[in-house]
């Protein structure tokens, strides 16, 4: 399981780790979308974030219930007690990720609803509140900053491998 701020990388690392496992990859956010029909930005303009958020809790306990692969979860998915909950005595990877490249890896596009308004100071705000939150529900942690998705797939596996060992 990947967790971790808008711009970690959880989509892009997950898939490539997956592969480098031999594993199968789903990605939570993907899950929601091909089932509301719409993408996330639109979910939060219809029915807004409360609304996205239950249908986040359900993706991810149907997720973690059929899923045995590399699982990316939404960045904000461990705000959830249900879904912190779930993730207990699962491989939960942190991926971090400072300001200054998580801003820089986001950029200005309207693809994350909450950060299209003030990406910069809303980044710094999530980042703060919730590094707290993805360290609690993490068996690992790695920092992404000016790596490579390679190097940090690399480095994921060798504390995977440390951890079962
Ligand atoms: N280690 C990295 N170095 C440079 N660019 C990266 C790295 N990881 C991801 N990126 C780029 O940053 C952008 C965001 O990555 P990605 O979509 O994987 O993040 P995410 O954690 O899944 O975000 P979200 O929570 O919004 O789904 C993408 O354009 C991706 O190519
Ligand atoms: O950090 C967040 O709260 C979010 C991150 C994305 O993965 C999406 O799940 C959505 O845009 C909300
Ligand atoms: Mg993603």
């Amino acid at each position: 399981m990947l967790v971790g701020p808008p711009g970690a990388g959880k989509t892009t690392v997950g898939g490539l780790l997956a592969e480098r496992l031999g594993v199968t990859f789903r990605d939570v956010d993907h899950d929601i979308e091909a089932s509301a029909g719409k993408p996330i930005s639109e979910i939060f303009v219809d029915d807004g974030e409360p609304a996205f958020r239950a249908l986040e809790v359900a993706a991810v306990a149907a997720a973690l219930g059929s899923h045995d692969g590399v699982l990316a979860l939404g960045g904000g998915a461990v705000l959830a007690e249900t879904t912190r909950e779930a993730l207990r005595g699962h491989r939960v990877v942190h991926l971090n990720v400072g300001l200054s490249d998580a801003a820089e890896r986001v950029g200005l596009n309207t693809a994350r609803p909450l950060l299209s308004l003030n990406p910069r100071a809303t980044l710094r705000t999530l980042l703060a509140e919730r590094a707290p939150i993805y360290a609690e529900v993490a068996t690992i942690a790695v920092d992404t900053d000016g790596r490579t998705p390679e190097d940090i797939v690399a480095d994921v596996v060798e504390q995977l491998n440390e951890v079962s060992a």
